[in-house]
């Protein structure tokens, strides 16, 4: 459960991310998804209930065990939350500075390689986040979350602010990172194209907690209004139109009940 003040976010939530899946989460406004993400990697303590990130107890773990838990996974926040006294490089080098004592010449290496893995051009490392793009910068905040090569990245909308060509270049990058390291992905979302393009599985917030989860088809035969809304709306038909015209199949019905 999570509260602030009298406002209850969550109440009774359940949710399951298995290894190896990008799992998209959405829901309305202000349903609470990055109060969830938050309080999954500990920057938010939850008045009641118990999160389980590889079969540990986050919430009692002893602070050395815990800090070895979060050196297996990595967090890109929607802005970027880049420390902006720093340089992209000297960013993607927090993590390795927290967890582990290397040489600087290896952080140096480590961090050229994580910038080029997001697809950032080598003369990023020396750029501070003012002298990036937006999209830019979610790469970079992207190469920090991989920096310990994790096991799981949580990414909170990742793809917001993005010019479709933009999103759709992170998006499979996020599909090759899945693909070709074994990642798991918990993206918050409420980009349909990315739902739509690598989530193999969706969780609606809504009502303080997940209210269904599933795949695209089991949410498109959801007769709960905002998930139909969602995902039978002008702008889901639209997507769907889309990926449709690119596939070559025509999109799929909506429910008659
Ligand atoms: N630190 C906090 N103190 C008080 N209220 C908070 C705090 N963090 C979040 N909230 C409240 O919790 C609710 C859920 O916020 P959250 O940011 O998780 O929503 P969201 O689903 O991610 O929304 P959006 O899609 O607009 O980003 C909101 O009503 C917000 O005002």
């Amino acid at each position: 459960m999570n509260r602030f003040g009298s406002q209850v976010v969550h109440d009774d939530l359940n949710l399951d991310l298995y290894r190896g899946e990008v799992l998209g989460v959405v829901g309305g406004s202000g349903t609470g998804k990055s109060v969830l993400l938050r309080t999954i990697v500990g920057l938010n303590r939850p008045q009641a209930g118990r999160i389980e990130v590889f079969g540990q107890d986050v919430l009692s773990l002893p602070v050395a065990q815990r800090r070895k838990l979060e050196a297996r996974w990595g967090v890109a926040f929607q802005d970027g939350a880049l420390f902006s006294s720093l340089t992209v490089a000297q960013n993607v080098e927090v993590p390795l500075r927290e967890h582990l004592r290397l040489p600087q010449r290896l952080m140096d290496e480590i961090a050229a390689m994580k910038i080029s893995m997001v697809g950032l051009a080598p003369e990023a490392g020396a750029k501070f986040p003012s002298e990036l793009s937006g999209g830019m910068r979610k790469r970079a905040a992207l190469a920090r979350a991989l920096a310990m090569d994790p096991e799981i990245v949580f990414l909170d909308e990742p793809t917001a602010g993005l010019d479709p060509i933009g999103a759709a270049a992170y998006d499979s990058l996020i599909k090759q990172l899945q693909e070709n390291l074994g990642l798991t992905v918990f993206m918050v979302t409420h980009d349909l194209d990315s739902l739509h393009a690598i989530c193999d599985r969706i969780a609606v917030l809504a009502e303080k907690r997940v209210l269904v989860t599933g795949t695209m088809e089991d949410m498109m035969e959801q007769d709960h209004p905002w998930i139909r809304e969602y995902f039978h709306g002008p702008r889901a038909r639209a997507a769907m139109h889309d990926i449709a015209a690119r596939s070559g199949t025509p999109p799929p019905a909506a429910p008659t009940a």
